[in-house]
């Protein structure tokens, strides 16, 4: 447990780090998911050490008392405050890296980047992805599927694997070897980071992104020149290369459908549909397979990944892998058990009274980080960015992001926050690359506290400092619920979701409530505070 010591390597914002030591619920091994987590942290303009609200043990939402205070804006930076979350719940496993089976330059490389003990779905999924099997990989927001699924393709590929270079230099390799898809190209980028980072300062030219909205051209020579093993992209733009056949994937080990069920949605059938008849494909095999199940298997394998996974994702890796394996953060079990009305697949395909039953509400609770807290309060439209502003203040929260469903009412509500002197910012799909990479950056170093966003952020948009998440307009569905809402409490921190609706919409946030199966608490923010108006007995009856 020592070796816990190097979590604040990868936040190095945490000053002091200390845990508790506690029993898990399931009453199982002593892991890292039973410790606690606390930490100090420093506002960047005072370079002062001070205690967050949401650090004390005793901060349960409930009894948040932190006082309104004014937002600074004269000339000076907003007050920020790095990572000042509660590791509280962290998914870590008992078992260390080494133990999984990775090679040892790979182990350096972690240790170098502060990465020391995997996480649960991390320690399931390396061995099972190292064994060559096709998965798809469901567990909660933040628990660190990303690495569970880079980790194993880098021993494989790359200088970092098991039998080291010799095949690697930049000239050698004819063909792409790992191609990772993500839905946006935020997530895209985000990927390619990590991506980067594992590969270490002398070897990113091996890994490429090829995201939509950048320079087409630029991409497609850098892919001739620096001949990449890995590629991260966005369906769009790998199709696009593909199709112009400048991406040499026929000999593709390992294909990653990032947020997988998003990418099975319509707007990306077409450059899915190519994705996958080309990639891994050896030229000459049964592009259908239709006729021939054997044919049907690629020499590539699958790895699909995803929080929510609707029986549409179970079906489509039945038809895509050979044999797939559902990998969970604690289990391993073969697709084909997996029923329609089975563990994992249930939410935004099912109906609203069969997601009542017990493994329902189990599978659906399974997409979202145990210590999330949620409220929802009512109040009119026309304040409803008011009641977000009174949100921010009452839970002090510093990093926080507001989902909404349409782009002009994103903007008025950023106008509306900047007048009442909140530093606010618009993330949507109408910015171009730059623009939106600008404010992420901005959000991510602080210099945005509110960062007013739509379903474009809503998946595997990774901030480790986002501690509050705001529906000022209702999901779609339980499905978006559950990402949006995951944007926060991310590696077992602490995090808070409010839906702030009108009085006709809380019948559905009860429903959402139904069918995620957590409690969602009534609340209003008065004095400063946040109030808890609902029994929270009551909630807690969905999780029957
Ligand atoms: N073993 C680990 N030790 C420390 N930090 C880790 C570890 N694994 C992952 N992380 C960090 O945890 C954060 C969340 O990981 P990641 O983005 O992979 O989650 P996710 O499960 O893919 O979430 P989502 O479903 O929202 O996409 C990242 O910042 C990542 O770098």
């Amino acid at each position: 447990l020592r070796k816990l010591s190097h979590i604040s390597k990868r936040a190095p914002l945490y000053t002091s780090v200390r845990f508790l030591s506690r029993r898990d619920h399931d009453n199982g091994p002593l892991t890292l998911a039973s410790l606690g987590l606390k930490s100090e942290f420093e506002f960047e303009t005072t370079n002062k050490k001070r205690k967050n609200n949401l650090q004390k043990p005793e901060a349960s939402a409930e009894v948040f008392r932190s006082k309104v205070k004014p937002v600074k804006r004269t000339g000076i930076k907003e007050v920020r405050v790095k990572n000042p979350l509660e590791i509280e719940g962290a998914p870590f496993a008992a078992k260390s890296f080494p133990e999984l089976g990775l090679p040892p330059l790979l182990l350096e490389r972690l240790e170098k980047e502060g990465f020391t003990v995997p996480t649960d779905v991390q320690s399931t999924a390396i061995p099972v992805i190292l064994k060559d099997h096709d998965v798809v990989i469901q567990s909660y927001t933040g628990s660190g599927k990303t690495l569970a699924y880079l980790l194993p393709i880098l021993s494989e590929v790359g200088p970092l694997k098991k039998n080291p270079p010799g095949g690697d230099e930049p000239g050698k390799r004819t063909d792409i070897e790992a191609v990772i898809v993500a839905p946006s190209r935020e997530l895209g980028m985000q990927i390619f980071r990590e991506v980067e980072k594992l590969l270490g300062p002398g070897d990113k030219k091996l890994a490429q992104q090829l995201v939509g909205g950048a320079n087409r051209s630029r991409q497609e020579e850098a892919l001739k020149k620096n001949k990449p093993a890995i590629v991260v992209g966005t369906p769009g733009r790998i199709a696009e290369i593909s199709a112009a056949g400048k991406l040499p994937t026929h000999g593709c080990r390992f294909l990653v459908l990032d947020e997988v069920d998003e990418l099975l949605s319509f707007n990306f059938r077409d450059d899915m549909h190519r994705i996958l008849e080309h990639v891994g494909r050896k030229s000459g095999a049964d592009p259908c397979g239709a006729k021939n199940p054997i044919a049907r298997r690629a020499d590539r394998q699958m790895i699909m990944v995803s929080a929510t996974v609707p029986y549409s994702v179970t079906r489509a890796a039945r038809s895509w892998g050979q044999d797939p394996l559902l990998v969970q953060a604690k289990s391993v079990s073969p697709i084909e058990s997996v029923q329609p009305s089975g563990p994992v697949n249930l939410i935004g395909h099912a109906s609203s009274s069969s997601l009542s039953s017990n493994s329902h509400t189990q599978a659906a609770v399974e997409s979202l980080p145990p210590a999330l807290k949620h409220y929802y309060c009512v109040t009119r439209g026309q304040h409803k960015v008011d009641t977000l502003r009174r949100c921010v203040h009452a839970l002090d929260a510093k990093s926080v992001i507001a989902f909404m469903n349409h782009t002009k009412q994103l903007k008025d509500a950023v106008f509306k926050l900047e007048a009442r002197g909140m530093n606010a910012a618009e993330l949507h799909g109408d910015l171009g690359k730059l623009g939106r990479s600008t404010i992420l950056k901005k959000f991510k170093n602080g210099e945005v506290r509110v960062l007013v966003t739509n379903e474009l952020s809503a998946r595997g948009l990774d901030v480790a400092e986002c501690d509050l998440v705001v529906n000022l307009e209702l999901p779609t569905d339980a499905v978006h619920y559950a990402h949006r809402a995951g944007r926060t409490g991310r590696l077992g921190r602490k995090g808070t979701v409010v839906t702030v609706c009108e009085e006709p919409e809380v019948f559905v946030v009860k429903k959402l409530q139904r069918q995620l199966g957590v409690p969602i608490q009534a609340c209003e923010f008065t004095e400063g505070k946040l109030l808890v108006t609902e029994d929270k007995a009551k909630t807690e009856k969905v999780r029957l």
